[in-house]
């Protein structure tokens, strides 16, 4: 038995919720039972059903309306508000809706300084874990973010301020890939060496940034965060690919696995066990 969950985390508008919609096809296509829940206050509509919605515990529209606030300091006040209500509203919503052997994927706001230095990321994983739920990251890019590499770097170092914050299984994903025009730039930042990475990180900058961009370029390496996996919609085993890489990440269908072989080796007379 096993309770999964996926975070689907990356920068305003980096396409998270429509790989939610576009996994919800997928997995209505091919039978497989998953979960979506909300966890964007500040959502306003999305394409794919939702069994948990952040909304009903509190939204960014009446925050502002009853606080008076900006739409940012809105959602770090929403944000901090579900904090406080994890272990009440969110804890009573989310085990009345999930058990044992689900799949919940969690749409998250694109504010990334909610998951570099907001604590209710981190106290919301824990709460996962200590439920027995495995829980990953997949943090999406926008693709135009490596058509050069000091956008690159910039898009990495978001990517690993969740990665050290939450300290998950982490699934990076470029996304919007069908709107580059030329996709052999995108393929050079798909899996870079570090060496080569400050060598074009200097071509770009002044002598006195070489020591800097090989001690960013080792960094970034050393974390392996220079993977990223091209998500092409318009690609048809582009999604069920990725999944498989998320699915492995948290190792989804292992138990199922293994209690086939046991199923297998059962004697169907008796039930008892073989050898
Ligand atoms: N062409 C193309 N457009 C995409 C892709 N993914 C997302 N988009 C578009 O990008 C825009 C933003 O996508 P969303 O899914 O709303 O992004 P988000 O990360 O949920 O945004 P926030 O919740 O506001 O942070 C929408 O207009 C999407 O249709 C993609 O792979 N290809
Ligand atoms: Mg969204």
């Amino acid at each position: 038995m096993g309770r999964y969950a996926q975070l689907v985390l990356g920068p305003a508008g980096s396409g998270k919720s429509t790989f939610c919609s576009q996994l919800a096809d997928h997995c209505k296509a091919v039978k497989r039972k998953i979960h979506f829940a909300n966890l964007d206050p500040a959502a306003e509509r999305f394409d794919y059903p939702v069994s948990l919605d952040i909304r009903d515990l509190i939204s960014v529209e009446d925050v502002q309306e009853e606080l008076k606030l900006g739409p940012n300091g809105a959602l770090v006040y929403a944000m901090e508000y579900f904090e406080e209500h994890i272990d009440d509203w969110f804890a009573e919503v989310f085990e009345e809706s999930f058990g044992d052997d689900d799949y919940v994927v969690f749409d998250c706001p694109g504010q990334i300084e909610l998951y570099s230095h907001n604590a209710a990321f981190k106290r919301f994983v824990h709460y996962l874990r200590d439920q027995g739920w495995s829980v990953c990251v997949v943090y999406l890019l926008d693709a135009q973010f490596v058509t050069d590499p000091t956008k690159f770097i910039s898009g990495c170092m978001t990517c690993l301020s969740a990665m050290v914050q939450l300290e998950l299984p982490h699934t990076n994903v470029l996304t919007k890939i069908d709107l580059v025009s030329n996709k052999e730039e995108v393929e050079e930042f798909l899996d870079v060496d570090a060496r080569s990475l400050s060598g074009q990180l200097n071509a770009r900058m002044g002598p006195r940034y070489a020591r800097l961009n090989e001690a960013i370029a080792g960094l970034v390496d050393e974390f392996s965060m220079v993977s990223f996996f091209p998500l092409d919609y318009t690609e048809e085993e582009s999604l069920q690919d990725l999944l498989a890489y998320i699915d492995n990440s948290i190792q989804y269908g292992e138990d199922e696995e293994i209690r086939d072989q046991i199923k297998d080796m059962e004697d169907p007379e008796d039930g008892r066990q073989g050898v």
